[in-house]
């Protein structure tokens, strides 16, 4: 049995290239896992995302649990059964949904009881059953329940918070168990604060997890704020286990991390850009909608091998948006996706060979060009 295991390969700088092994596959890092929240990455079939390169995908405690109920997928075989991907996927604990999507929420110690957002039942979450939960489901690397402060917070609120979530991140791993083949992930908070960050590192550590995720993040402190805190954060945590950042992000986020010591990553924002038209290439980003497009011949991105840059032009893209055709959210989904990947795997390439350097200024450099 392929027990879970990480193995850091070369490094350049901060960066690191790695190969997470499991029992489901193997995850390269550096890695994007692209959002498949309701059991589906959206306008994506599963055989589609792995032909952009994912070697894991996302799923939500929070949605899950809510519809069609963890205890029924569970019932039907498991999540990977159910959304048919074999491959690993890492489901989040769920308490940062409930922070931003449920209802009447009340927080305690014990953990949180809140209103679904689809039809207002009632319902808690805490760290025992958070991980009940990500059990059902079936998940390959499980999140510890945590609390996610919303900002603007006061140092205390901060600290506080991040004090709740370590004895949170306690309580998880205890209900976790032994789990061979399945991974815990940690996820350290403390907000801004590099003492703070240090004290839920150190807390982390000494509970002991297969992984570590760096959460608090991309909760609208903007990218300067968020690099200076992944300038010293990924040093707080054990060099031999995966370091993930939660809900990151643009692609020059995605860079800036990666060179910042991050292994894996997950956004919606390649596959929800792609619903309201918002393509990323190698030299910026456009939107489709915009009337410059409608005679267009030329493909998004001539070197792009995907689908979408292969075989249609801007015109046609342009008029199935315009026209919300369902076929205008799948090509463009598919591209991003594919687009995201192809940044991962150049940043894997580049730190295996020691160019991460030149690597990042050439990425930087494509997106000075003009007109895209
Ligand atoms: C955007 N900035 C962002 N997202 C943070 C997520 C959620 C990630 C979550 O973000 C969406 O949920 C809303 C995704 O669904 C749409 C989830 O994918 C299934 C994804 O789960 C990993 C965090 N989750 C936890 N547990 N703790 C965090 O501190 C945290 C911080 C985040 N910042």
């Amino acid at each position: 049995m392929v027990k879970f295991d990480f193995q850091v390969q070369a490094t350049d700088g901060m960066a690191r290239k790695g190969v997470i092994s499991t029992p489901r596959g193997d995850v390269r890092t550096p890695a994007f896992m692209p959002v498949g929240t309701a059991a589906t990455v959206k306008a994506m079939l599963p055989e589609n995302v792995r032909a952009t390169g994912a070697d894991i995908l996302l799923g939500n405690t929070y949605h899950l649990m809510l519809r069609p109920t963890a205890e029924r997928i569970d019932r039907l075989g498991g999540l990977h059964k159910f959304m048919n991907w074999d491959r690993p996927i890492l489901t989040d604990s769920g308490g940062f949904q409930v922070m931003s999507l449920a209802g009447l929420r009340k927080l305690t110690e014990a953990g949180v009881t809140f209103k679904s957002h689809i039809d207002g039942s009632k319902h808690e979450l805490t760290p025992e059953r958070s991980m009940e939960i990500q059990r059902l489901l079936g998940s390959d690397i499980v999140m510890c329940f945590d609390e996610c402060p919303a900002l603007p917070a006061t140092d205390k609120q901060v600290a506080d918070s991040m004090r709740l979530s370590m004895r949170w991140a306690a309580r998880s791993k205890e209900a976790f168990g032994d789990r061979p083949g399945h991974a815990l992930f940690g996820i350290m908070q403390g907000g801004v604060t590099p003492e703070l960050r240090e004290e839920s590192a150190k807390a982390l550590t000494e509970i002991g997890f297969d992984g570590y995720a760096v959460g608090g993040l991309a909760v609208g402190e903007g990218q300067e704020a968020m690099f200076g805190v992944l300038d010293y954060a990924p040093g707080f945590l054990p060099h031999d286990k995966p370091r993930y950042l939660m809900g990151v992000g643009k692609p020059d986020d995605i860079v800036g991390a990666v060179k910042r010591g991050i292994d894996m990553m997950d956004c919606v924002l390649p596959s929800r850009s792609g619903r309201t038209g918002q393509v990323f290439t190698r030299h910026g980003q456009l939107n489709i909608k915009n009337a410059r497009h409608q005679d267009d011949p030329r493909p998004i991105d001539d070197e792009c091998t995907c689908p979408a840059c292969r075989n249609y032009s801007r015109a046609y893209l342009h008029h199935v948006f315009r026209s919300q055709e369902i076929i205008s959210s799948m090509l463009l989904t598919w591209h991003n996706l594919h687009y995201f990947q192809q940044i991962m795997d150049g940043m894997r390439q580049a730190i295996a060979q020691g160019m991460f350097t030149e690597w990042e200024a050439s990425f930087h450099k494509g997106r000075e060009a003009g007109d895209i």
